[in-house]
């Protein structure tokens, strides 16, 4: 088969948000494709596309609320072709896709874990009794207030260098970010402590760069399958069924994790009250071409044992 590759004159076009991890996100995946198609890094080139959610930054994106608030401009753009291929954090993004668009190319994952982030270096059992943690994430603060009642939460939005520097301000002692983003960008400067999946199991799809494209252009199908990486798409499959199964809107705090061993895929999912008072969770594996059944599965028994009123907050 012959491929019409593009060229310095005629870019392959590649969208993004504007944030420095969604901008370092966008550079890895053209270097991939230069790389995989030998092509100079001019045959390829990055827009910026602003997403409402970049837009409002001054109120919880709860209250904002809608899925894909990050992701609702970039689709438009690859609708109308301004764009051939848009790179996501896989973690932002809805489990359905506008029709037409298939969001399907994963790139090799990155370190999945949650870093507990404090200017000294404290971990989560060290900070006093009361001490404020900054998050957004409904996930990261019901973990932790299973673990830690006492300490209070406070609503820390903005990209890595603004919560940086609230935690410099003292208007918290500690946040989380993931350790992905934090390799991504190079931030070695920031004090972190990598938390083990089994203390605090990650969003689905953390860690991982995913990339959607028109589902009727074959071209960029065919250019993106050469940076695909195979592990990390069964993983995404088992992580977005389940996902997919819970109707993970965004006020539900759900967590999950697929692995690869022996030719298995095992996953790992938990659903929690939002104020962290309960933790249902559930394990299980399958052979790994059934990854979404099993995503499926685990969310069915996960749903199950959680009752009729386990959601009741929604
Ligand atoms: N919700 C924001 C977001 N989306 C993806 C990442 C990190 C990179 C990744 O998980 O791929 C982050 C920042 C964070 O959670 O600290």
């Amino acid at each position: 088969m012959t491929i019409d590759l593009p060229s310095p004159r005629a870019a392959l076009k590649i969208g993004t948000r504007g944030s420095p991890l969604a901008l370092a996100q966008a550079n890895e995946t053209r270097d991939r494709l230069a790389r995989a198609w030998d092509l100079p890094f001019e045959a390829f080139t990055i827009v910026v596309i602003k997403t409402s959610g970049d837009r409002i930054i001054d109120r919880p994106l709860k209250e904002v609320g809608g899925k894909g608030l990050f992701t609702k401009e970039i689709e438009e753009a690859l609708l109308s072709s301004e764009i051939d291929l848009a790179v996501h954090s896989t973690k932002d993004m809805p489990v359905e896709q506008p029709e037409g668009l298939i969001f399907g190319t994963y790139l090799p994952r990155e370190d999945v874990r949650d870093a507990f982030v404090t200017l000294d270096g404290k971990g989560f059992s060290d900070l006093e009794e009361g001490a404020v943690v900054g998050t957004s994430s409904l996930r990261r603060k019901a973990q932790l207030k299973n673990r830690r009642p006492d300490l209070e939460v406070v609503e820390f939005r903005g990209n890595l260098q603004t919560r940086m520097r609230k935690l410099e301000d003292g208007v918290a002692s500690a946040t989380f970010l993931a350790m992905a983003g934090l390799m991504r960008l190079r931030m070695d400067e920031v004090k972190r402590q990598a938390i083990d999946v089994t203390e605090m199991l990650p969003a689905v799809g953390q860690g991982a760069i995913g990339i959607e494209w028109r589902q009727n252009d074959t071209r960029t199908a065919s250019l993106l399958e050469a940076i695909h990486d195979r592990e990390t798409g069964d993983r995404l499959a088992a992580e977005r069924a389940f996902l997919a199964a819970l109707d993970g809107s965004c006020e539900t705090p759900i967590a999950g994790l697929a692995e690869l061993k022996d030719g298995r895929i095992t996953l790992r999912g938990e659903v929690l009250r939002p104020d962290g008072s309960e933790v249902i969770e559930a394990a299980d594996d399958a052979p790994i071409s059934d990854g979404a059944e099993l995503g499926k599965e685990l969310a069915g028994r996960l749903l199950k044992e959680a009752g009729p009123g386990f959601f009741d907050w929604r």
